[in-house]
This record gives C-alpha cells, sequence and structure tokens, in this order.
C-alpha cells in the first residue's frame, strides 16, 4: 500500500469525525451565525498567510525544477483563488474582506495548528514538511466532495460557491501532487524519518478538526 493510503486509514476516523463536525454540518445546512462564519475567515486568512510562509520554505528545501514549479504555483493558488471561499463566508457573515483581513490576534488553536506547521517545516525534510501540510487540501476536497454529493447545492443555497470550490477537481489534482511527491520522499526516507512524517500527518489532521471547532465555538484566549 501506499505510504499515503497508509496515513489515510490511520486517520479515517479523525476524518469522519471532521465530516460530522457541527461547523461542517452547518456549512451543509446553512445554518452557521454570522459571529462564527466571521470568526473562521478571520483565522482562516492569517493560517493561509502561514501557508505561503511555508511553502516558501518547501522550495528552500527542493532541488527539484518541478517542485519548485509546484510550490510557487500552489502560492499563487492561495493569493489569487482560495479568497473565494472566503469572500462567501464574509458576505453571509454580513462583514466586508476589508475588515476579516484586519490583523487579529491568532487564536489558541490557530496558533497552534501554524506553529505547528511552522516547526516541521524548520525542523525537518520536505517530507516532513509535506505531511503537515497535506491534511489541509484533502480534508477540504474530502468535505467538498461529499457535500457537493449530500447538498446539491443551487443558487438558494448560501455556501454553493465554498462547497463547489473546494469539490473542483483541481483540488483534487493538488492533493494527487502532494501524494505523489510525500510517497516518493517516504520510499527514500528511514523508518525514524517515516514516524515523524506520519506524526505531523495526525497531528494536522486533529489540528483541522480542531479549527473547525475554534471557529464553532469562538474560541478566545482565556485571559
Ligand atoms: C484550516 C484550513 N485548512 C484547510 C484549508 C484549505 O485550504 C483552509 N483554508 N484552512
Amino acid at each position: 500500500m501506499k505510504f499515503t493510503d497508509e496515513l489515510r486509514q490511520k486517520a479515517d476516523p479523525i476524518y469522519e469525525a471532521i465530516f460530522g463536525h457541527p461547523f461542517v454540518r452547518g456549512i451543509a445546512g446553512g445554518s452557521l451565525s454570522g459571529e462564527q462564519l466571521a470568526h473562521y475567515v478571520r483565522q482562516d486568512f492569517q493560517y493561509l498567510t502561514v501557508f505561503c510562509q511555508v511553502y516558501g520554505l518547501a522550495i528552500s528545501k527542493s532541488t527539484r525544477r518541478e517542485d519548485i514549479e509546484f510550490f510557487n504555483e500552489q502560492i499563487r493558488f492561495i493569493l489569487d483563488s482560495e479568497n473565494h471561499p472566503h469572500r462567501n463566508f464574509a458576505a453571509v457573515s454580513g462583514h466586508s474582506m476589508k475588515e476579516l483581513e484586519q490583523a487579529a490576534t491568532l487564536t489558541p488553536t490557530a496558533r497552534n495548528y501554524t506553529r505547528h506547521m511552522l516547526y516541521a517545516a524548520h525542523s525537518g525534510t520536505l517530507g516532513e514538511l509535506l505531511c503537515a501540510l497535506y491534511p489541509c487540501p484533502l480534508t477540504y476536497w474530502e468535505i467538498g466532495l461529499r457535500l457537493k454529493e449530500e447538498v446539491r447545492p443551487d443558487d438558494s443555497h448560501p455556501f454553493r460557491e465554498w462547497i463547489e470550490f473546494y469539490a473542483d477537481p483541481v483540488v483534487g489534482d493538488i492533493c494527487r501532487e502532494f501524494a505523489s511527491r510525500i510517497d516518493r520522499l517516504a520510499a527514500d526516507a528511514g523508518a525514524a524519518e517515516r514516524a515523524r512524517m506520519e506524526d505531523h500527518y495526525l497531528t494536522s489532521c486533529r489540528m483541522e478538526y480542531m479549527f473547525w471547532s475554534m471557529a464553532y465555538d469562538l474560541e478566545g484566549w482565556p485571559v
């Protein structure tokens, strides 16, 4: 079995928990509050900024031109395309993107997740770095596919744009690009590095679940 298939299998209970998470159910049912949506977008805007920074670190660890090109394209994808789902949530929340893009303190969970990615990137190999990033596109691609199938959103669905963005085959292609690189790097890695790759991947899957909870519960710092 491919390394990425093994990882997906090990993380299956976490994926199932994500599909059933009240925020994801709220996207399906169109039943999230303006505050929950705005809290999500404020934090996710900054999360994606760190994601671009980590792609920069991935470039610095790459020797193959095809890899440098892929990471470069992915930075452009975040900057040019991934603002569409944010705009969908912002519009429904009644806030402008200008407002939600203002620097805000990272919540404990957003801080934890972004520091986890930065740590994996700074301390690890390219394979370790990619394993910390991969649950980001993969969980959203699978959420998109499931919600599209389940809801079959039409024009009257408030989150049609969000669902169709992540269910688009382009996101599936990105996931396959990640998987082929991770599988190639895992084949060349020793047992200790592969164990770190798995640990980073599973941690990010758990962080994805917690990110949804952070938004749903309007998490902030207790003091
Ligand atoms: C936290 C998080 N995970 C994944 C994605 C998908 O890119 C996102 N925008 N935010």
